[in-house]
């Protein structure tokens, strides 16, 4: 029997500054500012009782919820990037991180990702697998 890889993607942004202190990011160690598009992917195997991934609505609250402290932040200046560099991956990791810590008891899911949107040549996406 064929198993179906059910997928619902939320969408969101976050307008942030920050400073890549290393001689590794050239021009980027200076203080800028960025727009992150940020994408997040709730995946199940089958759906639930419901025919859902999950709901929309608790997908872009958890979203919301992850982002609220980052947006107009200044990276440098939030514990969550002390001692690391706030690149788009390190950002990444830490939403999905905040996402599955927020993810309610029996939900189900198999996976979710996050991907972000540097600028329109660059993205970054991350997975974590819950199973
Ligand atoms: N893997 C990553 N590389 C870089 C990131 C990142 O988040 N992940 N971020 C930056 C800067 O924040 C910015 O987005 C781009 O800065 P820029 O100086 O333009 O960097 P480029 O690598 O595109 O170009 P250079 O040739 O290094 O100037 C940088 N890298």
């Amino acid at each position: 029997m064929s198993t179906r890889i059910f997928r619902l993607t939320v969408d969101d942004h976050i307008m942030i500054a920050h400073s890549l202190q290393s001689p590794f990011f050239g021009p980027a160690q200076g203080l800028h500012g960025a727009t992150l598009s940020i994408h997040a992917t709730f995946e199940r195997a089958g759906l639930d009782e419901h025919g859902v991934v999950m709901d929309i609505g608790e997908a872009t609250g958890l979203l919301d919820q992850a982002l609220a402290p980052l947006r107009y932040a200044n990276l440098d200046e939030r514990p969550e990037f002390e001692g690391t560099y706030s690149t788009t991956e390190k950002v990444i990791e830490h939403i999905a991180e905040t996402l599955t810590s927020q993810l309610p008891e029996g939900h189900g899911l198999r996976a979710l990702e996050v991907e972000a949107e540097e600028h329109p040549r660059a993205r970054a996406e991350v997975r974590v697998e819950l199973v």
